[in-house]
């Protein structure tokens, strides 16, 4: 391939479980702005329903669902990445959607380790979403939500709804004291200015070596999820020696599945859930088949906050099957299994 072609820019869109990711990238994907993306996402969760939350549009979108993108599926995201680069002229740009957990500097870094990827493409910007409502819980209990903020060139106070104008006031000085250099903006349903977000070359190595001057050392960083630094914001994971899909690891998820639902059952089981077990559940989401209904329902929570809404209609030969996603701390798969279930339609 000739040397000239321009690079692509690369946009890695972070943020913390539930903060308005795929919200974001669904807005992308419908806004009329004349370019063609190729989308990345990686998903956490053994059943995959990203996917299904995405709008459909004529964009490319490529699933990695069997591990986190700042770890074991790194090689992958290189590979997806060249397969890309392979069919110049499809797209002009690339969406890295990560999963809620994962630590944004791996996957900035993919970018500068493999050659041929370094030579074709550009990260553009790191963006971080961020739910204004739950943050403050967040940093005191997931480091993950931290270093996320503290990598970002751009972060997206998200969810502006739910707080006071003093607790937007609040939550705004707290990611300014974690990352005084990034561009913030507020939004309610991630409804952001696409050019604040995109195509910005806000990406800066520079601040990103004086942070953490081992950057792009690349076998250092490969396997080293553990080394700590001295200040503040260099990024690490709390796992010990093994790499392991989930950084935080008292975080679990529990996967559900099952035929038609009697929204009878249904509704008054979920609200139950997360009134009693909200403290735990970082995010919930699913498709549920109702009996008789025409259209596949999206749930969706963050702690005790949930929605729910229809979204199109079961396709012909589409299995009426429910799937729901908890991802939480103290679950009880077994419990949650057994009443999910009991709300099946007779
Ligand atoms: N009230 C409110 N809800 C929002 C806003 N933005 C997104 N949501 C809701 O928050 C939930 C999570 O949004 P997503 O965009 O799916 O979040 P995400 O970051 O992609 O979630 P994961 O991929 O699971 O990490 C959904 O129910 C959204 O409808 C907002 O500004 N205000």
């Amino acid at each position: 391939m000739p040397d000239t072609q321009p690079q692509i820019p690369v946009t890695v869109l972070t943020g913390y479980l539930g903060s308005g990711k795929t919200t974001l990238l669904n807005r992308i994907l419908s806004e009329n702005h004349g370019r063609r993306y190729a989308v990345i996402v990686n998903e956490f969760g053994e059943i995959g329903i990203d996917n299904d939350l995405i709008v459909e549009s004529d964009e490319e979108i490529y699933e990695m669902n069997n591990g986190c993108v700042c770890c074991t599926v790194r090689g992958d995201l290189i590979r997806v990445v060249e397969g890309l680069m392979r069919r110049p002229g499809r797209f002009d740009a690339i969406l890295v959607e990560t999963t809620g957990l994962a630590d944004p500097a791996p996957v900035a870094q993919t970018f500068f380790m493999d050659e041929d990827v370094r030579s074709k493409t550009r990260l553009d910007a790191v963006v971080a979403m961020v739910d204004a409502k739950h943050l403050p819980l967040r940093l005191k209990d997931s480091r993950e939500a931290e270093d996320q903020i503290a990598f970002a060139d751009v972060v997206i106070i998200n969810k502006t709804d739910l707080v006071t104008a003093d607790e937007l006031r609040s939550v705004e000085a707290t990611i300014r004291a974690i990352n005084p250099a990034a561009r913030l903006h507020r939004a309610e349903r991630a409804g952001v200015a696409l050019t604040d977000v995109l195509d910005r070359g806000a990406f800066d190595l520079k601040r990103v070596l004086a942070d953490d001057p081992h950057f792009l050392d690349h076998e250092e960083h490969d396997h080293d999820h553990d080394h700590h630094h001295d200040h503040d914001h260099g990024h690490h994971h709390h796992h010990d020696g093994e790499v392991s899909p989930i950084h935080d690891v008292t975080v679990q998820s529990v996967s559900l599945r099952g035929g038609e639902m009697d929204p009878k059952r249904f509704f008054p089981w979920i609200e139950k859930i997360t009134q009693l077990e909200g403290p735990n559940i970082l995010r919930l989401k699913g498709i549920i088949a109702f009996k008789d209904d025409p259209e596949r329902y999206v749930v969706q929570g963050v702690h005790m906050i949930i929605e729910g809404d229809h979204q199109r209609a079961w396709k012909e030969g589409e299995t009426h099957e429910s799937r729901l996603v908890f991802i939480g701390r103290e679950l009880d798969p077994e419990r949650l299994k057994r009443t999910f279930e009991a709300c099946q339609a007779a």
